[in-house]
């Protein structure tokens, strides 16, 4: 017999992943940032993915309830940025302890409905319970055109590897609390026919580039200096909660000329797709995984 702190968050859903079963309506399950099912009928497909919350472990206790609010709803309109999908309905289920103010309650919603209202997603329910520790649930789905959910899987040799944004330090930077999903950029990147993986940053570039490499069947070289980083490289590969868009595409001079046209701003490439299946290189040198881990002891 084993605990989740002797085998960790990443093993423990290896075990949990083969027990799902299939759906002829589902067309990706566990284990990209949305599961995609089929609308028939209607042309386009819809994505699903949730998130927590939790105080002390993605907010400290004191953080003011707009930005815990933001930050939860934030994370679920990541994942369905990653997917390239526009998102739709909102669920938000609220654990809390009986002395949490009414007031703080009121920003926390207000945090969420504000980020909501900006992409056009709705809050259509959700659920408020006990609890020792203050935890945001959030659910949400998302629409893209069938078929064209940008997925973990579809990275090939020779693809340059993308980034959308500055990685590291966002938990000092408070980044981790006041990003912006990368909603708008996630449309683009599937609208414009360039793209063959997506994913958003979590985890740290190193861990979440591991996962396109696994699910894809490929290796990567990263040129460090080429990251963009909001602090040292060390930071930048590690750190997580970055929240930025993580892509690779085949000509990636026609995406970077685009996305100039269409943000105003310069999209990096910060390495290459190998065929040196499941391993990552930085700078030439083999990189390993380390990344935050749910269930580890501090
Ligand atoms: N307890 C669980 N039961 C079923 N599927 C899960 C569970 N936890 C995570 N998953 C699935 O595993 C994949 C990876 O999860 P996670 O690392 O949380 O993704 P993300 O970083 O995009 O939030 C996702 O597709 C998610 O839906
Ligand atoms: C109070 C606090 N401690 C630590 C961190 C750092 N941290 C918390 S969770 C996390 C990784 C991402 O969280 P997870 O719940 O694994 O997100 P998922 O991969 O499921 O989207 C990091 C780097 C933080 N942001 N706030
Ligand atoms: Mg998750």
């Amino acid at each position: 017999m084993s605990t989740l702190r002797e085998i960790g968050e990443h093993a423990a859903l290896r075990k949990i992943l083969p027990l799902l079963g299939t759906h002829p309506e589902l067309r990706i399950g566990a284990g990209d940032d949305c599961a995609v099912c089929r609308l028939p009928g209607t042309g386009a497909d819809q994505v699903f993915t949730t998130d927590p919350v939790i105080e002390n472990i993605h907010f400290q206790s004191l953080e003011n309830p707009m930005r815990i609010g933001h930050k939860a709803v934030g994370r679920v309109l990541s994942d369905i940025a990653a997917m390239g999908a526009r998102p739709q309905w909102i669920l938000v289920n609220v654990v809390a302890p009986p002395e949490l103010e009414i007031h703080d309650l009121e920003k926390m919603y207000k945090g969420m409905m504000d980020l909501c209202n900006r992409f056009g997603a709705s809050v259509i329910g959700g659920d408020l319970a006990r609890g020792p520790a203050l935890e945001l649930h959030i659910f949400g789905t998302g629409l893209l055109p069938e078929k064209s959910a940008l997925l973990r899987s579809g990275a090939n040799e020779g693809d340059s590897i993308l980034v959308t944004g500055p990685l590291g330090c966002s938990f000092e930077s408070g980044k981790h609390l006041d990003f912006i999903p990368r909603v708008d950029e996630g449309c683009f990147l599937r609208e414009s026919g360039l793209v063959n993986a997506l994913m958003d940053i979590s985890d740290g570039l190193a861990t979440d580039l591991r996962h396109i490499l696994q699910q894809s069947g490929v290796g990567a070289v990263l040129d460090g200096q080429a990251v963009p980083k909001a602090g040292t490289l060390k930071q930048a590969l590690f750190d997580g909660e970055d929240f930025e868009l993580l892509l690779t595409a085949p000509d990636p001079e026609e995406l970077r000329f685009q996305w100039q046209e269409k943000f105003g701003t310069v999209l990096p490439v910060i390495g290459r797709v190998t065929a040196e299946t499941g391993i990552l290189r930085l700078d030439g040198q083999v990189l390993e995984a380390k990344a935050f881990e749910h269930f580890s002891p501090e």
